[in-house]
């Protein structure tokens, strides 16, 4: 759904991305993290076609953005770290006007108005001029003009930064609801903990080069949890050790096996599954289970962001790659 190849972008004086390429499934969601002057806004901003890079490319939904931006604009919203509103505008008009910056007809516009409010929770904010709402409130008007036309990619620069946490968490679930829609989305944020709770992939970016991207959840392959690339695993807690191991286990593979965190009889054991296949997930439950295992805990297991981040965070940066691509 996105791709971008070998971007180099300079600010005066300053190479703010060293010739980066990457690829975005589409119905993904991706957070993009990295320290402050990493390269997250620059990187955004390119994919939009706000920012021209020195070299390189970045297509959404099959189009080049930098030579065609006005109709890649129809497949993607942008929420920018510092956003604009009309502020004598109402809210209503605000979203009018975006969605027919959008090419939306009238009639459809008004449409996706109300739809927009209902989802964002600003129905009865319409007739409000925006210059009247609070940070959280002006926070979801950004967000509708940015989804008003139905994009296939959303990207959000600092969608939470000055939310409350509330308004945090409605935010979390709108965006849920969205990848569910099919949307694509593209988070950057310092809000690892939040992050996690909705993205499925994790993009790392450290003075201006990857230093991760991938999946969080354990089918990653090598380094998650131990699965193949066509398989998931399970993370099974039990109250005390599976009395029937060999009947209990049998046909699936044993990836790990621990003494549980408060070091009594808690167990957690791995086990991979095929990717993709929900009823051997029930299965495999009601076999651990006919065996006498006493569950306490089933779930997909799961690097964490914040395990993720900070390996990205340890990685070294190959100078040899970055003395060849320093200056094209
Ligand atoms: N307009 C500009 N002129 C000069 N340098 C710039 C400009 N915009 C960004 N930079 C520099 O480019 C680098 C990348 O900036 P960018 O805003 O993309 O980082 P970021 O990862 O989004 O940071 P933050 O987490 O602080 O928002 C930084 O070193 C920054 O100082």
């Amino acid at each position: 759904m996105i791709e971008v190849q070998e971007l180099i972008v300079d600010y005066p004086g300053h190479r703010a991305l060293h010739g980066v390429s990457l690829q975005i499934e589409a119905g993904t969601v991706t957070a993009l993290v990295g320290p402050n002057g990493a390269g997250k806004s620059t990187l955004l901003r390119c994919i939009t076609g706000l920012e021209a890079p020195l070299s390189g490319s970045t297509r959404v939904a099959g189009i080049d953005v930098q030579q065609e931006p006005r109709r890649a604009h129809q497949y993607m919203g942008y929420l920018s770290d510092f956003f604009g509103l009309y502020e004598t505008l109402s809210v209503a008009q605000c979203l009018q006007y975006a969605a027919e910056s959008q090419g939306l007809s009238r009639k459809d516009a008004i449409a996706r108005v109300h739809a927009v409010a209902e989802q964002l929770a600003l129905s009865s904010k319409l007739g409000h001029a925006t210059r009247n709402l609070s940070r959280g409130q002006r926070q979801r008007v950004a967000i509708g003009q940015a989804i008003i036309h139905q994009p296939q990619v959303l990207l959000l620069d600092e969608p939470a930064s000055g939310l409350d946490p509330e308004a945090r968490s409605s935010l979390s679930t709108l965006f849920r609801q969205l990848q569910a829609q099919g949307m694509t989305l593209v988070v950057s944020s310092h809000i690892l903990s939040e992050l996690d709770e909705y993205c499925s992939h994790i993009l790392s970016i450290r003075e201006g080069r990857i230093t991760s991207h991938g999946p969080l959840n354990a089918a990653s392959g090598p380094g998650g949890n131990g699965a193949l690339p066509s398989e998931l695993v399970m993370q099974v807690e039990l109250a005390v050790p599976l009395p029937q191991p060999d009947g209990a286990l049998a046909g699936y593979r044993l990836v790990d096996m621990r003494a549980g965190r408060d070091g009594g009889d808690t167990h957690l054991l791995w086990i991979a599954l095929p990717a993709q296949d929900r009823a051997a997930r029930v299965q495999l439950l009601q076999q651990l289970v006919a065996h006498g295992a006493q569950v306490l805990g089933y779930q997909e297991a799961r690097t964490s962001l914040q395990e993720r981040y900070q390996q990205s965070l340890e990685a070294p940066v190959d100078p040899q790659a970055l003395f060849a691509k320093e200056w094209p």
